[in-house]
């Protein structure tokens, strides 16, 4: 009787680690199948060559500009990269021109301080990074890393940043008639909209000025760098916080805080506004000399509704309503209070309801 129940128990015993066996290789079995297809799928979207020499690794994600890239030839031209392509640099690091061929040219952005430790987490942010696709977004096309150092592959825009437009040569400034600035005012904050309320994860930009903001061959605006500020911290010789960001575009309450959030993209975009409208520059050392600020020195002059002081001396002839308009959208966004400015969408509802119902907003 006693036996008989031992080898029953034993039986079960083995019944149970049967199972638990069948399940795990399942299990096991059904993790490979998962990783595999997870793989392929990667493989679809991405073209992947590895560098012997160096030891770097080099991702493109696919799409119709890369449809004929079949072969090593963007990692070779990469690597040749020298000084003479140098289009210019900032907090993050150097940014060269890469021409392909005639017709194929981008912007490669070397990060100054690349390191193998982050690699995994880095390389999750840049995938969705690339996914990000939207007509006022510059498109990340890939990346390279190496262990001492990083490159983000861009389209190259034309026609370089609206800071350079703004502050840099007269000639410059003159393309920039009222329309066209009114057009990379939209431009712009369409971009930012589609970051803040259509990516999910939501994304903040933490980092919108003018030298952000770059100008395709139709002098349409793409928003550049959205997510480096997250990624990495800037240089500290640069102009922008320990943090993230860049003095004479902060909102106030982040001096506070140190937090970033979506109306603190707001406010930089005010600053921005502000830029288009007077042709100033926020860091200007003349305001940072008076101790003073683009926002608080327009402030001052709107409300003595003297817009026309502080305008730009090369807008002449503008629509006078559609100016002050942008000006009082700019205040918006500029309200010391965050829940008190416009959302991005907001924004750009206002930017278009001036030429569609040439609505006079202030009054
Ligand atoms: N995709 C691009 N196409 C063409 N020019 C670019 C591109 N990305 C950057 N540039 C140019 O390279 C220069 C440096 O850009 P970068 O983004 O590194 O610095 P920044 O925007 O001036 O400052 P920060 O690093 O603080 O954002 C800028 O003059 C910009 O116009």
């Amino acid at each position: 009787m006693l036996i008989q129940f031992f080898l029953n128990q034993m039986g079960n015993a083995l019944l149970l680690a049967f199972y638990i066996t069948i399940c795990c290789i399942a299990f096991v079995i059904s993790k490979i199948i998962i990783s595999v297809l997870l793989y392929r799928r990667w493989k679809r979207k991405h073209m992947l060559y590895e560098d012997g020499i160096s030891g770097g690794k080099m991702v493109m994600f696919r799409s119709p500009i890369l449809q004929s890239l079949t072969s090593d030839i963007f990692l070779k031209k990469t690597l040749k990269l020298s000084n003479k392509d140098i289009i210019g640099s900032g907090g993050y690091g150097t940014v060269y021109r890469l021409m392909i061929d005639d017709s194929k040219a981008f912007a490669v952005k070397r990060l100054n301080r690349g390191s193998a430790d982050r690699d995994r987490g880095f390389e999750r942010e840049l995938e969705a990074m690339g996914d990000i696709k939207h007509r006022n977004i510059v498109t990340l096309h890939g990346y390279y890393t190496a262990p001492h150092y990083n490159l983000l592959i861009y389209e190259l825009m034309p026609n370089g940043s609206l800071d350079a437009f703004l502050h840099g040569r007269t000639m410059e400034k003159k393309l920039l008639d009222w329309p066209t600035r009114y057009r990379i005012a939209i431009g712009a904050a369409r971009g930012i909209a589609y970051l803040h309320h259509d990516c999910i994860p939501h994304i903040i930009h933490r980092d919108i000025k003018s030298s952000n903001i770059l100008l395709d061959q139709n002098m349409e605006a793409r928003v550049s760098d959205f997510g480096l500020a997250t990624l990495l911290e800037p240089n500290k010789t640069h102009v922008s916080t320990v943090v993230a960001g860049t003095f004479g575009y902060l909102a106030p309450e982040y001096f506070d805080t140190g937090r970033a959030t979506a109306k603190g993209d707001v406010y930089s975009f005010g600053v921005v506004l502000l830029e288009l409208l007077t042709g100033k520059k926020p860091t200007d050392e003349a305001f940072t000399e008076e101790g003073t600020k683009l926002v608080t020195w327009v402030k001052a002059v709107v409300q003595e509704k003297k817009e026309e002081y502080v305008l730009d001396s090369s807008l002449e002839d503008c629509p006078v309503d559609e100016v002050n308009n942008v000006f009082y959208i700019s205040l918006m966004c500029l309200e010391p209070e965050p829940s008190k400015r416009p959302t991005m969408v907001e924004v750009v509802k206002l930017l278009e309801e001036i030429k569609s119902n040439n609505i006079v907003i202030g009054s």
